[in-house]
Parts: structure tokens; sequence; C-alpha cells
């Protein structure tokens, strides 16, 4: 499920620094020379930087080198460059270095190549590579660590991070008091949680990961065979676009969703939400609103059914008619425009038998019961869809009240001294969803599914361009169409994965400021075109 080939399942596991040293202590218990590793890594770090800038067009290279392994990759790296006749210059400004980092500094110098003493020698470089600080980093960069990292980031040039923007600190990303403000970062071996964080996408520049042939079996030795954690990619939702459909069919064939949501307030939330579920293919689509709305709603979508429901006091829905058997519907998705003055009705979808997703108010109004005991009777699958807001309402323990600080969860290791100050969306989501026994996922720039047997997916591509209102209903809409359809968890991720697709080709068509709402949906078949296309070439 969302794997295809083990080396590109493999390929989108998500490591801690831990994890990585587990792995490297693997390989060279098993007898992997570290020296050989190093060269390999550098032979294929080097390769990748001379097609990201090559000799003609950007001769002057200045290598910072690191007192670790991460300096050692990066004076393999300056080696293999000078013999390709890049004009290389190093500056080192450790004494204290680790043996085999010391080794390479001595042999670069044998082959002539000038190590700086000082930093401003390297400011005419046409690029930099950025070999300070990698898994090793413990503590807060200072002094010439700090000066050097402050210094390159004036200077506004390239700069090529090797592993990690150094000064990020690998599992939770935080900048840990300064760090390079990389235009590249070469992940190696397998993506370091710290790079996947929200906060970390304004020092990595564009991320890429670099595979130097990490055994199979060394990784799957530490992270197990079942992913703990995963980037989302293109490929893997692709896998699953467009949905199958056998030749002979009809709609009752292809999932009944029903839609609730809107409010006197908010009339356009379910029209965007009863749009997207229409691009999933859905085979029945039921939409229920207030009376008020049910001509708006016929109008944008005629193949709907419009179920008109009385109002309360507020204008926001009092319950469904008696009629109505929820049973009827393969899933559920309401909360779209709700406000908060639509009590019954989500009481009355928690307490069916029916797959839902619960988003918007739907979600703050389940924070005002009690999350964990309504949804743990529940015996249908429930997926939450919060963003950081509705997140720290259901689940206040798990990020605190105060919307300024996002801080780390209580059990993610972070330097001594360190004030948590950025929010770890891979350890909070899926800590929400064991509560639950929801598949939860946490909105954001990467936002994470997680389910409730500890998995999670962080979403590997997005757009600036989504963060406006309505691109929430959006993906409602698309998660409530494919839960009609397929297994909650593929639905989410599939959604997931199509709506940030759907982001980045209206932003491509209409600029990051054109990705409004009704633009986004507009874009939602286009962008499974796309997908197929990518599917089809695998
Ligand atoms: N991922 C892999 O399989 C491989 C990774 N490689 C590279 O090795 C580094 C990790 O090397 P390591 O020596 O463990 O750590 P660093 O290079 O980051 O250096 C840590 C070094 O620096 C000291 N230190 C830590 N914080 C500070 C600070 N704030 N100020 C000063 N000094 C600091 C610390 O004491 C250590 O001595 C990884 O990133 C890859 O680049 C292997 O080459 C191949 C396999
Ligand atoms: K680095």
């Amino acid at each position: 499920m969302f794997l295809s080939s083990p080396r590109s399942e493999i390929l989108a596991y998500v490591a801690t620094a831990s994890q990585m040293q587990q792995i490297e202590a693997w390989l060279f218990g098993c007898g992997m020379p570290v020296a050989a590793l190093m060269e390999k890594v550098g032979l294929r770090l080097s390769q990748r930087m001379q097609g990201l800038f090559p000799q003609q067009l950007f001769p002057r290279v200045g290598v910072l080198v690191g007192p670790g392994h991460n300096g050692g990759d990066a004076l393999v790296v300056a080696r293999e460059l000078q013999q390709q006749g890049y004009q290389v210059r190093v500056f080192h400004p450790f004494t204290r270095r680790k043996e085999l980092t010391g080794d390479h500094a001595y042999f670069a110098t044998s082959l002539g190549i000038p190590f700086a003493n000082h930093i401003q020698e390297l400011q005419d470089s046409d690029w930099l590579i950025d070999g300070l600080f990698g898994l090793g980093l413990d503590r807060p960069l200072t002094d010439i660590a700090l000066s050097t990292v402050q210094a390159v980031n004036i200077w506004n040039r390239p700069v090529v991070s090797i592993d990690l923007p150094s000064g990020l600190h690998t599992d939770s990303g935080e900048v840990l008091g300064g760090a390079i403000r990389a235009s590249h970062t070469l992940c190696l071996g397998l993506w370091k949680v710290g790079l996947m964080q929200d906060h970390a996408l304004a020092w990595t520049g564009e991320l890429e990961l670099l595979d130097f042939g990490l055994p199979i079996v060394a990784i799957e030795s530490v992270l197990g065979q079942v992913p703990k954690l995963q980037r989302l990619t293109p490929q893997a939702i692709a896998s699953h676009l467009p949905l199958e459909r056998p030749p002979a069919t009809h709609k009752y064939q292809q999932g009944h969703l029903l839609l609730v949501g809107g409010s006197k307030t908010y009339g356009g939330s379910i029209v965007l939400a009863t749009l997207a579920a229409k691009s999933t293919g859905i085979g029945m689509l039921s939409v229920a609103v207030p009376a008020r709305w049910q001509e708006l709603v016929l109008h944008q979508a005629p193949d709907a059914i419009v179920i008109p429901c009385p109002e309360t006091p507020e204008g926001a829905i009092a319950g469904f008619p008696p009629e109505m058997d929820l049973s009827a519907f393969d899933a559920i998705a309401c909360g779209p425009g709700l406000t908060l003055f639509a009590e019954a009705v989500v009481r009355q979808v928690l307490s069916s038998d029916r797959p839902l997703i619960l988003d918007a108010d739907g979600l703050n109004i389940l924070a005002q019961f009690n999350p964990v005991s309504s949804l743990s009777t529940r015996k249908a699958p429930t997926i939450l869809t919060p963003h950081p807001g509705e997140f720290r309402r259901l689940f206040p323990g798990l990020m605190p009240a105060n919307p300024n600080v996002e801080t780390l969860s209580a059990n993610i290791t972070h330097p001594p001294g360190q004030d948590a100050t950025a929010l770890n969306r891979p350890i909070i989501t899926p800590q929400a969803a064991r509560q639950t026994g929801a598949i939860v996922l946490l909105k954001g720039a990467r936002t994470v599914v997680a389910t409730p047997d500890g998995r999670a997916w962080i979403n590997g591509e997005s757009t600036p361009g989504l963060a406006r209102g309505g691109s929430g209903d959006v993906l409602t809409g698309l998660i409530g169409g494919l839960l009609g359809q397929i297994p909650p968890v593929e639905a989410t991720l599939t959604a997931m994965g199509w709506h940030a697709q759907a982001g980045r080709l209206a932003a491509k068509h209409r600029s990051v400021l054109g990705v409004d709402a009704r633009s986004l949906g507009d874009f939602l078949i286009p962008a499974l075109m796309k997908l197929e296309g990518i599917g089809n070439r695998e």
C-alpha cells in the first residue's frame, strides 16, 4: 500500500539522526570501511554537484569543512572537483577533528588545494559547498562556526549543503544558533525528520535525496520492514489514481458520499467541498445543508442530491430530516462552514457506523466533547483533518495553547538548553492518531498523515499557494469522495497528494497568488491527468 518497488519504498523512509548512526554502525560492524563509505558518498555528491554547477559556468567553488565526517565528505568532493578542473578553495577552521577528516585534509593539501585562513577569502566563489555539520550537530553553533555561517549567508551565493544545512537539528529541524541558508540540500541515504518540518523549508532550498546505495538489509535492520515515517511522493499517489473503473458498472457501485456543512454565515465552503468531491468520480453525492442553500448548491452541482435541513436560531444545521438514514451512505464528510452551533449533527454522524471525515467546525465541536472517548467507541474509520489551531484545541496535551509557540512534544530529544520552539508534526500526529484511534491529517507546508498503528507519511511536495481560506474545504471534498470508494488510509493519502499537486499546477499556471480555492478545484482534474501520466510511466 503506497509502496512501489522495494528500493523506492526504502527511499521514502524518513530517519532520525540516531537511526542513521545505527545504520552506519551496522555497516561498519559488518566490515564496510568508514573511508570506503565516505569515498562512495563523496563521489556521488561530486557527480551531482557537477550537474548542478557545471565547471564551465561555475569554476570557483568554496568548500566549508567541519570537524566531523560531514567535513570529510566535503573534502572528498573538493578533491574530486579539483580533478575536474574547478578552482577549489577550502575553509576548515577546526584543529580538533575526526581522524578520517584529518587524513582527507592532509591529502587535499598535498594535492595543492589551498586552505584559506579567513572565510572572506572565499567570498568571490561562484558557489559554495557546506560541509560544516551534518548528523553530528549536537549543540548550537558558536564562535567561528557561527561567524562562518553568518558570513556566508550574507553573500547570497548558491550553497549546496551536504546532508543537512549546517546548524539545523537533524530531528527537529530547529536552527541551533544559526544555520546555512542553502540553495540545495543533498540529503544522504535517507530523508531526515528535521528536513521534513515546515520551519526547515526556509533553510533547505531545493531538497534532494542522494541515494548512495545503502543496503536495504542495513536499513531494515534498524527501521524494520514497516516504515514508521515516509515521505509521500507524486509517484506513490499516481499509483492510486485514477481509481479503477470496471467496464460494466453503475453509479451505485462507485460509492455514495454524504457531505454535511454550511450555515447562514458560510454557504461557499460546502460548495467547494461538493465540487471537489465530484472530481473523485464518486457515484452518488448527497449534500445536507441549511434549507436556505439548497438552490445555491443545486445550481453549482445539479448532479448532487441536496438535502434541505432545518436551521438553529443561529443559522446552523439543527438536525437531519427525520427520514434520513445515515447507513445509506458509504462515507460521510462533515464540517465545512458548519459553525459551532451544529452540535446535534456532529453527534449524529459520530454515533453512525459510517466511515467519517471530520473537518473545520466539525473538529471544533468534537473538541468540545472529549475527542478520545467520543472516537474510541466508533466502529467505523474516522479521519480528522485539523490545521494547527484545530489540532491544539483537540490535543492540548500534544501542542500548547499558546498560538505563538509550537513546541516539540516531550519525547523528542533535542539539544539541552534549547527551548523547544518548533512543532514536530511527524511526532505529535501519530500520537494523536494513537490516542483517538483515528487517522489524523495535520495540515501545514508539509502535511502529515498518521494512522493509529504509528505509521506516518509526510507530504513531500506542496505550495504556499494553498495557505488560504477554502483550500481545506477542497481537501475535505476530495477525502470524502475517495473515502466513498477506497479504504480510508489510501483515500487520505491520495487526497493529500492530489490536493498538493493540484495546488502546484494551479500555482504554475496562475502564480502562487492565483491558487484561490475555486481555481484549485478547477485544477483537480488537470492534476489528475498529470498524475495519470506519471503512473503510466512507472
Ligand atoms: N548518513 C550516512 O550514512 C553517512 C553520513 N556520512 C557523513 O557523516 C556525517 C555525520 O558525521 P559526524 O562526524 O557524526 O557529524 P558531523 O560531521 O555533523 O560533525 C559533528 C562534529 O562536530 C562537533 N560539533 C557538533 N556540534 C557542534 C557545534 N555546534 N560546534 C562545533 N562543533 C560541533 C561534534 O562534536 C562532532 O565532532 C553525515 O552528516 C554525513 O555527512 C558519512 O560520510 C557517510 C555515511
Ligand atoms: K552540512
